[in-house]
């Protein structure tokens, strides 16, 4: 379980979130839409850990503890796991690779046994077959020159090595084609469990109806401004922000 409250953010001085309040329970899938600049992926980035948000202000407990003390590896081997709405290219690095320390990092972390490249390689195979994902790409220097649907199905494939117990997947549909919308949502549907929440970021009704979320948030202006069932997606897809929230000054 995830509480955030009146959480306060600034960037380069600019303060993106003005007393936002959140509650994401275990098991469930919750959607945040926003309009352009609301602050959703600045909120992504502030539970990840991204360095260069400075919190002024509120709280985030995670299952019990204070996630704001916690350093960025520290989070992600609790469990916490963020698809990033542009996934970064590490030339130099291949894709095989990075899966492979970012995997066991998270499993020293957890005093968990290491996987070999052996072991890893059938792990990886058995899951990137099921996203799409070429042994080509995984050969390949990390989302350098990947296509933008190929760097997604990339970080769906990440999520389910990692198992999280609190996925955020920051805009994961966009730039995906139809076909590959329905293949990424099918690899989060099945990571669905008891155990773990998910944080799906979207401007789209589209991919609710293929992860049909718990309940759906709407950020504006720095602040949670509407909250209610699946049900609001649709009016929001039918009349727009403007109609159905009054967006904070
Ligand atoms: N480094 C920065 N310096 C100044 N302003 C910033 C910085 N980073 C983000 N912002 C501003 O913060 C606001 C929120 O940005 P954020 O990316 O969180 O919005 P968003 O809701 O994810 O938008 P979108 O839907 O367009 O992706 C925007 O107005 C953005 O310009």
């Amino acid at each position: 379980m995830l509480e955030i409250k009146d959480l306060h953010v600034s960037v380069d001085g600019k303060k993106i979130l003005k007393g936002l309040n959140l509650k994401v329970e275990t098991g469930k899938v919750h959607a945040i839409m926003g309009p352009n600049g609301s602050g959703k992926s600045t909120l992504s980035y502030v539970l990840a850990g991204r360095d260069g948000y400075e919190v002024t202000g509120g709280s985030i407990v995670y299952n019990g503890e204070d996630l704001l003390k916690m350093k960025t590896e520290e989070r992600a081997a609790k469990g916490i796991f963020l698809a990033m709405q542009y996934p970064v290219e590490i030339p130099g690095v291949t894709t095989m690779m990075f899966l492979k320390s970012a995997l066991n990092a998270q499993k020293r972390a957890r005093g968990e046994p290491e996987l070999d490249a052996m072991g890893m390689l059938k792990l990886v195979r058995a899951k990137a077959k099921d996203l799409q994902v070429s042994e080509e790409m995984l050969k390949r220097a990390l989302n350098v020159g990947f296509s933008g649907g190929e760097k997604k199905r990339l970080e769906i494939l990440q999520m389910s090595l990692f198992e999280p117990k609190m996925a955020i997947l920051d805009e994961t549909d966009s730039g995906l084609d139809i076909d590959a919308l329905k293949l990424v949502a099918e690899g989060v549907n099945t990571l669905r469990a008891p155990d773990r929440s998910m944080l799906v970021i979207t401007h789209y009704q589209r991919l609710l109806d293929f992860i049909v979320p718990d309940r759906v948030h709407v950020l504006a202006g720095g602040q949670i401004v509407k909250e209610g069932g699946k049900e609001l997606a649709l009016e929001l897809e039918e009349k727009g922000y403007a109609d159905v929230v009054k967006v904070p000054a």
